[in-house]
């Protein structure tokens, strides 16, 4: 892969928790300078907070960023998108519009920009913020591969890419999208568990997180799947089987399954 910085000039519309993700990677790995990111935001704070914190510029006219980008980040709320379209839709044409909505087809992005838009729908995810993102990429019909290479390397700058169908986009929401919120549920959970075993907050915490991480990085770097290492962990007649025995009584296997369904089905409501 190409080390060398990015040309272009990005444009994020909307402001908030993800843009300054890809703001803060795209900084820190040197792939854009600051002069060649504008974010636009209706709240003044956000907008000195990302103006004090990464040089770049900033303003509340969606539509004169996007007539100055090559580029144009999509990266408001879902209930947002279209009242955004309505402004800036026909400046995007002749830019590559890169969505990180949640439920917004590349068709639905498409019609509020009179069709003729290269469009790349993403998937992020919140852990982006500390670069260890999980992003899932789609591109629209008539995206060069030079869009999807530049895109691809935006989102590197915060963790991992894989490209994925657009149709399957709903599932990663449910899955790495939403994923987040149900790992800090079970590690806030399991400091609880060692809490009322008598260990303290900040120490229960910290073992928790650490060995949800430890177990991903296991998972990855490995390549085994994860029942077996599971099976490695689980000695005969030992602690780890009575505290599995607890979680199938728990159903927690159900619980996260029909979790990621419940949010993908939620994900293709939005999108309606
Ligand atoms: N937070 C997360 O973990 C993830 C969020 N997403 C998607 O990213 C998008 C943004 O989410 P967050 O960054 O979390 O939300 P956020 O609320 O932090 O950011 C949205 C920003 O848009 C601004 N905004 C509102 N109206 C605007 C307008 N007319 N023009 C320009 N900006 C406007 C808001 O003031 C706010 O700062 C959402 O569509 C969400 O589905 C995707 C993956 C993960
Ligand atoms: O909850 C949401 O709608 C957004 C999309 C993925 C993560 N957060």
């Amino acid at each position: 892969m190409s080390n060398q910085a990015l040309t272009r000039k990005i444009a994020f519309i909307g402001g908030g928790q993800m843009a300054e993700a890809l703001i803060g990677g795209l900084l820190a790995a040197q792939l854009c300078r600051p002069d060649q990111l504008w974010a636009t935001d209706p709240v003044p704070a956000r907008l000195e907070h990302l103006k004090q914190r990464y040089g770049i510029q900033v303003g509340g006219q969606n539509r004169e960023a996007t007539l100055w980008a090559e580029v144009v980040v999509l990266a408001v709320k879902p209930q947002t998108l279209d009242s955004v379209l309505k402004e800036i839709g026909p400046g995007l044409k002749d830019r590559l519009a890169v969505s990180v909505i949640a439920g917004a087809p590349i068709a639905r992005i498409a019609a509020g920009c009179g069709g003729a838009t290269r469009i790349i729908r993403t998937m992020p995810n919140q852990p982006s913020a500390v670069r260890e993102g999980m992003t899932a990429v789609a591109a629209g019909a008539g995206v060069a591969e030079d869009d999807v290479a530049c895109v691809r390397r935006m989102f590197e700058s915060i963790g991992k890419v894989v490209p994925v169908e657009e149709r399957l986009m709903d599932a990663v929401t449910g899955l790495s999208g939403s994923g987040p919120a149900y790992v800090f549920l079970a590690i806030e959970a399991l400091s609880d568990g060692g809490v009322k075993m008598g260990l303290s907050r900040e120490t229960a915490t910290l073992l928790a997180a650490q060995t949800v991480l430890g177990a991903a990085r296991m998972v990855l770097e490995t390549g085994q799947h994860p029942a077996r290492l599971k099976d490695q962990v689980t000695s005969p007649g030992g602690t780890t089987i009575a505290g599995l025995h607890q979680l199938e009584q728990g159903g927690l296997r159900a619980a996260l399954i029909n979790a990621v369904e419940a949010a993908a089905k939620r994900s293709q409501e939005l999108g309606r």
